[in-house]
């Protein structure tokens, strides 16, 4: 018969004994085959599954060697090659099947033979190594075919047993594997060496973890083993996760580099077994150095798989306590270094256990120490400040509804009576016999104290004024609107404060001198109302009063003059007494207006005409004002349409050369003229127009306009006209001016010389740093200055030396009494000499007659403006009287 080639009888044409089913039956556990001449004749259904094939017929016939792949030489290859006949004893041997799908399986194959009808029959046992689980590896042998393998076996389980007993008492690992090498090589046949290696992941190694027998020497060579071929046997065991069996240290390729060293110690032969767990994690190897060239018998093999599971066992238990320690570990380092506070509390109200940052926040130095029942605080307050009652607070309401609580905000005293504000999150935590019962609560808190106080002090920066702490504008509307909403047909008034004169202290004192002076009045107004009163300052010098619980106006009346009397005293800043007086306005709800807006502006109205009236007083509401209020808005109205309507325009009036008698000039003065009506004086307009800021464009367009006017002027008559233009104080206030001027100066192509500015002393008045920059860049610009109205206000010869004025012009109101009022004369005359001192030219205003004229010319005065000459003009008919004076 011929095997060699795909089979030419199947496995119906074999003569089998009866007995191979017995034999079969009893190795039932494994894959079976029989061979004859090396050749599967029976396959059992385990053993067409584990080659993977789809049924006897694809294997039957075939070699069982091609089947087979060697590692190292063997018996089991040796026989099977040879075709031996009857072997001498039973054959057992790792190696590796190659399945039909090329798949590599680690097998232990079990070899016996008998002769059959003048041929060599095989019976193979193979069972797959990767797929026997633990315990069946421990407590499922494969029968002994031998009285020495039953005794081996036998004490086998016995240390197993005393193993997992150490195993099962926490005994450290270093000693469980060293009594696991003991009891190995006490069963092995004592010429072997134990040795267990751990796989150091991080470092990629292996390294030594127990070999009791080994010589100390050599336990320094195997310390660290690298992954890899060519690490003694343990490395490529490691590496391929697959047992390697080398039986001669010398020869095999596995230990070219590292073969002198185990011979050196007599080891001849090694065996290298990956430790794996139930899901193939590799941990390790057990590796045993024999001193003799060999490989290990079945038994052996058994020994070692079942030492090397149950060492997978101990080092898996051990690994798996490390980490759950190590994840203990870190949440507790995580729960510790939590700012937010956390706590467990039980329902008698003991705090079961709490971080460190529960510690801090509330101020308790153990959890022995804060003690039952919630005792580390005194009180519990809710978000508005009222009090919790205990029972009520957060863990009570938790234990008894078990609903958790999140996000409420709550304050606790403290035992050093410091109030806390948590943000508190409250989560039962229910009992694992019975979901229904709450068996503690966790407490979680975040310490908003400081956010707190932080948005405490922006309310309050928000709602008071920074310099005297007083309520701002914004408390006040808000207190306005409350007490107006909640007046309940109570009257409600509104008490409106100027200061007189401040404006004076803070430009001549400074600001900081102002600041105090603000703060004192803000004392001495507070001395001055009720708690229920609200004194608020609205900016600069101006506070309001708002007085609730009044029944007449006597009450308001006595406040006020408490308020005249206590503000006529002087104020002492900085060892220098200022006198300042106050004009007050009242206004009353519902009589005078229905909402906070309308009020203040009824108070203000009235304070007003405190002002007019002479100052230092108080003045309430009237219809009057009413009507006079309803005036002011309808002109801003018209003002700021004339503005875009284009209503305003220009007269001029002459300025005289008092000896040649010829125009020199003129004034541009405005006039506004609505559709339909008379030309509007600038007295019942500017004024107005500049306390409401409008004076700016408005004095804008008059600048442009005049300079047309004026090089239009100087083209058609071909001489030095000179027009001057009046600027008020605000625009002076313009840091735009001097721009605006030059940019008029280019658009019109008037030089800057034919351009004078007439200003007036109030604007002196104020702050001069300021003031100096602005009067520079105009003098920069070649524009002269005039001083109008010269003599009626505080005409302090140190304005004439701080400031770049080029001409004086004296008041009409002294020119009108020339020459019958000598007072008038004189200070005419000295006017005249004082300002051709200076280097000035005097310009004299409101000239009405000849005696006036002559005077003046007399006195030395150069230039006169007059309605003795002419009365402001519009432009057509200035520009025929410029004609005819040229002409004349
Ligand atoms: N900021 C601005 N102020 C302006 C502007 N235009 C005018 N004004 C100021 O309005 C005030 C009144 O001006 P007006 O009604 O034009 O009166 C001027 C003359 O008509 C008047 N005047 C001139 N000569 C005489 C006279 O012989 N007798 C007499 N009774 N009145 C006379 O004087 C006013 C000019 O005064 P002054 O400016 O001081 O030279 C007035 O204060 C204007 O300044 C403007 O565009 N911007």
């Amino acid at each position: 018969m011929n095997y060699t080639s795909k089979p030419s009888h199947s496995f119906n044409e074999v003569i089998y004994p009866a007995n191979w089913l017995s034999l079969l039956e009893q190795y039932a556990q494994d894959a079976s085959y029989v061979l004859i001449d090396g050749v599967i004749v029976y396959a059992s259904k385990l053993g067409i599954e584990l080659l993977r094939a789809k049924n006897l017929n694809e294997i039957t016939g075939m070699r069982w060697a091609s089947f087979l792949q060697f590692s190292h030489p063997n018996q089991l290859k040796t026989h099977l090659q040879a075709g031996a006949s009857v072997l001498p004893q039973a054959i057992a041997e790792f190696c590796q099947l190659k399945t039909r799908d090329s798949h590599l399986l680690d097998v232990e194959v079990r070899l016996h033979s008998f002769p059959v009808q003048r041929n060599t029959a095989y019976v193979l046992r193979v069972r797959h190594l990767q797929t026997q689980p633990i315990a069946k590896s421990l407590h499922v042998r494969a029968p002994r075919e031998f009285a020495t393998a039953n005794s081996l076996s036998h004490e086998a389980l016995h240390h197993e047993k005393e193993i997992l007993e150490m195993i099962a008492l926490d005994n450290p690992l270093t000693q469980i594997l060293q009594d696991v090498c003991d009891r190995m090589e006490r069963l092995l046949d004592n010429a072997s060496v134990c040795a267990i290696m751990l796989y150091d992941d991080e470092r990629q190694k292996l390294k030594l973890a127990a070999a009791p027998s080994m010589e100390a020497e050599f336990l320094n060579e195997i310390d660290q083993i690298e992954i890899g071929l060519n690490q003694w046997s343990c490395g490529p065991a490691i590496q391929s996760g697959k047992i390697k069996i080398v039986d001669n240290i010398s020869k095999s390729d596995l230990w070219s580099k590292h073969k002198h060293t185990p011979v050196r110690y007599g080891y001849q032969s090694c065996w290298s077994v990956p430790i794996k767990t139930a899901f193939n994690t590799l941990l390790g190897t057990v590796d045993i150095y024999h001193r003799a060239l060999r490989v290990p018998s079945v038994d052996e093999q058994t020994l070692i798989m079942d030492a090397m599971h149950v060492i997978a066992l101990a080092i898996d238990k051990k690994n798996m306590e490390h980490s759950l320690a190590t994840s203990e570990d870190r949440y507790r380092s995580v729960v510790n270094n939590l700012t937010e506070g956390i706590m467990v509390i039980a329902p008698g109200g003991q705090i079961l256990t709490c971080n460190p940052s529960a510690q801090r926040i509330l101020k308790i130095s153990s959890v022995e120490a804060a003690g039952r029942r919630h005792r580390y605080f005194s009180r519990i307050f809710r978000e508005d400040g009222s009090e919790i009652k205990i029972g009520d607070d957060p863990a009570s309401v938790v234990f008894r509804t078990g609903e958790a609580i999140s996000n409420l905000s709550i304050g606790l005293q403290l035992h050093d009576q410091s109030v806390v504000w948590l943000l508190v999150n409250v989560q039962p935590i229910h009992s694992q016999h019975h979901q229904n019962k709450n068996e503690a609560v966790l407490i979680s808190f975040t310490d908003t104290t400081e956010i707190r106080e932080t948005e405490r002090q922006l309310q309050y920066i928000a709602t008071h004024d920074a310099l005297t702490g007083l309520p701002n504008r914004h408390q006040l509307q808000q207190r306005l609107s409350y007490a107006l909403s909640h007046s309940y047909n109570q009257k409600v008034a509104v008490i409106f404060l100027d200061l007189d004169r401040f404006k004076n202290v803070n430009d001549t004192a400074g600001h900081a001198a102002g600041d105090g002076l603000l703060c004192d009045v803000a004392k001495r107004l507070s001395s001055c109302i009720r708690a229920t009163d609200m004194l608020a300052r609205l900016g600069g010098d101006e506070f309001v009063i708002v007085v609730e619980e009044f029944t007449t106006a006597q009450h308001l009346k006595e406040l006020a003059e408490r308020i005249l009397t206590k503000m006529r005293e002087p104020f002492v800043i900085d060892e220098n007494q200022y006198h300042l007086g106050t004009s007050i306005g009242i206004s009353v709800f519902p009589h005078d207006g229905e909402d906070g807006p309308t009020l203040l502006r009824c108070a203000d109205s009235a304070m007003y005409l405190a002002k007019e009236l002479g100052r230092n007083n108080y003045q309430f509401f009237t219809s009057e004002l009413m009507i006079r209020a309803q005036h002011r808005y309808a002109l801003e109205r018209n003002l700021r349409r004339a503005l875009v309507e284009d209503e305003f325009l220009l007269y001029y009036q002459a300025k005289i050369n008092l000896e040649t008698q010829k125009i020199v000039g003129a004034e541009a003065l405005i006039r506004w003229q609505m559709e339909d009506m008379a030309i509007v004086a600038p007295n019942e307009f500017i004024p107005f127009a500049e306390e409401i800021g409008l004076i700016v464009p408005i004095g804008r367009w008059v600048l442009a306009q005049a300079a047309r006017h004026a090089q239009q002027w100087r083209n058609e008559y071909g001489f030095d006209f000179k027009i001057s233009v009046n600027i008020s104080p605000k625009q002076f206030q313009d840091p735009n001016l001097p721009s605006f001027i030059k940019e008029v100066l280019d658009d019109t192509g008037l030089d800057a010389q034919a351009l004078q500015l007439e200003i007036t002393e109030g604007l002196l008045m104020v702050e001069a740093d300021h003031l100096s920059s602005v009067f520079n860049a105009i003098k920069d610009l070649g524009v002269s200055i005039s001083l109008d109205d010269f003599g009626t206000g505080f005409s302090s010869l140190s304005y004439l030396q701080r400031f770049p004025i080029d001409n004086l012009k004296i008041d009409r109101s002294f020119i009108r009494e020339i020459p019958e009022n000598q007072d008038s004369v004189v200070l005419t005359k000295a006017i005249i000499a004082m300002s051709s001192a200076l280097g000035m030219t005097v310009t004299a205003e409101g000239v009405e007659n000849l005696e006036q004229m002559d005077f003046l010319r007399d006195a030395g005065c150069q230039e006169m403006q007059g309605f003795y000459f002419s009365k402001p003009i519009s432009v057509e008919a200035f520009s025929a009287l410029l004609q005819k004076n040229l002409q004349a």
